[in-house]
């Protein structure tokens, strides 16, 4: 068994002192996000089959038994184990046979059995069941050379729920595990959190939607595409989906707007230090605070978040794989303060190095990684074929997370520890 040592909290490194001044820390822009976000207050109770991806808001206590009566867990025969005393084989007789969703017999005497389908109730009187294979019919007779052990094969009333036991705690995200165990115990509808409302903003003069023509030096969208589904698959609602070009005036108006419509405003773009950058003065112009402006992250250094009003505001950088990789680091914490998830979060991980890996330091890098395996300790190996990119979206498909480079590490060598976040969990 190989043992590995705890992750730091603060691993990536980036909150060193020497490090580049004025951006805020990984660990750091989390713990703000946390510390900013209140969870909305609003519930929706949902049928059962809606439910899937919401966040349940109220934990879920069983109300009956269940199952809720004794039953076969077997096709076979009910017996009394006390009819197997001397010598085998014993012979009984059957009397009836019971199907699941039958009525129950209520009584079998001594030297008598009950052919039972799996999930027919039990009768009374008898403490185990035979599988049929175990026995010999021949006309309404079973022969038996095995005793059989008490309780065998009987799934007994309450054993798996039982009235008043917590069966799932609020905060959960409801997936189809989840739904099978309230499935089970009899609810119909479930109380759960309200969709945190969002509106994507994308910015640039040079940005087209998709299905559009491109004139000279205009590019598609990439990611209003991306955040959609990202803040979908998050549980989000996307509520507004806005292309703008680069006018403070206009970002300044929109922003306003949708600040009064939804939770939360997601923008990319227009965030960095050039001079049609103005995604921050518009929120200056509105008054908005910020909690962090700027992380010391490799893709992704703009990142900034805060508050236009009301509204959460998280503003992503506009290169995609910056935007892809700070909305899953950001985005996601943000999305489960706003609908109190507290369980299933990406859980990151050690893993080791497939080969080694150089980086420059002053900002921790977030490198695109592929699970490839096991090495002969058993300790799982990534590949991360190139450094990120923050342009290159084609290297999203295939990799399965995101390894962390500590922002003072040049040099991780071949079969090094790093910390590994998986994109799916
Ligand atoms: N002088 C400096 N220049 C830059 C710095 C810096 O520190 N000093 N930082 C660089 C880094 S790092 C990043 S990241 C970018 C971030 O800039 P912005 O967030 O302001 O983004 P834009 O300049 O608006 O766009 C960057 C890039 O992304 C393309 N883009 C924008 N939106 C979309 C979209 N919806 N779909 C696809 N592609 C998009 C845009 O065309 C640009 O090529 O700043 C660096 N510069
Ligand atoms: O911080 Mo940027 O995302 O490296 O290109």
């Amino acid at each position: 068994m190989t043992v590995m040592q705890p992750l730091e909290t603060a691993g990536c490194g980036c909150d060193a002192l020497d490090l580049p001044q004025g951006l805020t820390s990984i660990a750091e822009a989390l713990d703000l996000i946390s510390d900013w976000v209140a969870p909305l207050p609003d519930m929706d109770c949902v049928a059962l089959d809606q439910a899937q991806g919401r966040i349940l808001a109220q934990a879920v206590t069983a109300q009956t038994l269940t199952p809720p009566f004794d039953n076969s867990a077997m096709d076979g025969y009910a017996v009394r184990s006390t009819d197997f005393s001397g010598p085998a084989p014993w012979r009984l007789k059957v009397t009836t046979c019971v199907r699941a969703g039958s009525p129950m017999v209520t009584s079998v005497i001594p030297g008598e059995a009950v052919q039972l389908f799996t999930g027919a109730p039990l009768p009374l009187g008898v403490d185990a069941v035979v599988m049929q294979e175990h026995v010999t019919r021949i006309g309404d007779h079973i022969t038996l050379t095995n005793r059989p052990k008490p309780k065998a094969n009987i799934r007994y009333a309450g054993e798996d729920m039982a009235p008043g036991q917590q069966i799932i705690t609020s905060g959960q995200r409801l997936g189809a595990a989840e739904i099978a165990v309230l499935a089970a115990a009899g609810c119909s509808t479930v109380v759960v959190q309200r969709r945190p409302r969002v509106a994507i903003l994308t910015t640039g003069d040079e940005v087209r939607a998709p299905g559009t023509d491109l004139d000279v030096s205009a590019i598609w969208d990439v990611n209003a595409p991306m955040l959609t589904a990202a803040i979908r698959s998050s549980g989000g609602e996307v509520m507004q989906v806005v292309q703008a070009g680069d006018s403070l005036f206009a970002l300044r108006d929109t922003l306003a707007t949708l600040a009064h419509q939804v939770d939360m405003i997601v923008t990319t773009g227009g965030i960095s230090v050039g001079a049609a950058d103005f995604v921050k003065p518009a929120i200056e112009q509105l008054s908005g605070k910020m909690a962090f402006s700027g992380v010391a992250v490799k893709p992704g250094k703009p990142v900034s978040f805060g508050k236009i009003g009301s509204a959460y505001w998280l503003g992503l950088p506009g290169n995609p794989v910056s935007a892809f990789v700070t909305w899953t680091l950001f985005g996601s914490r943000l999305m489960n303060g706003l609908s109190k998830r507290t369980t299933g979060q990406s859980k990151r991980r050690h893993v080791v190095t497939a080969a080694p890996l150089n980086h420059r330091t002053g900002r921790c890098e977030l490198r695109l990684a592929t699970l490839s395996g096991f090495d002969g300790l058993g300790r799982e190996v990534v590949s991360c074929p190139a450094d990120t990119q923050s342009a290159r979206v084609s290297r999203l498909t295939g990799a399965d997370g995101l390894v962390f480079i500590p922002a003072d590490t040049d040099t991780i060598p071949e079969g090094g520890l790093v910390e590994f976040m998986p994109f799916k969990y």
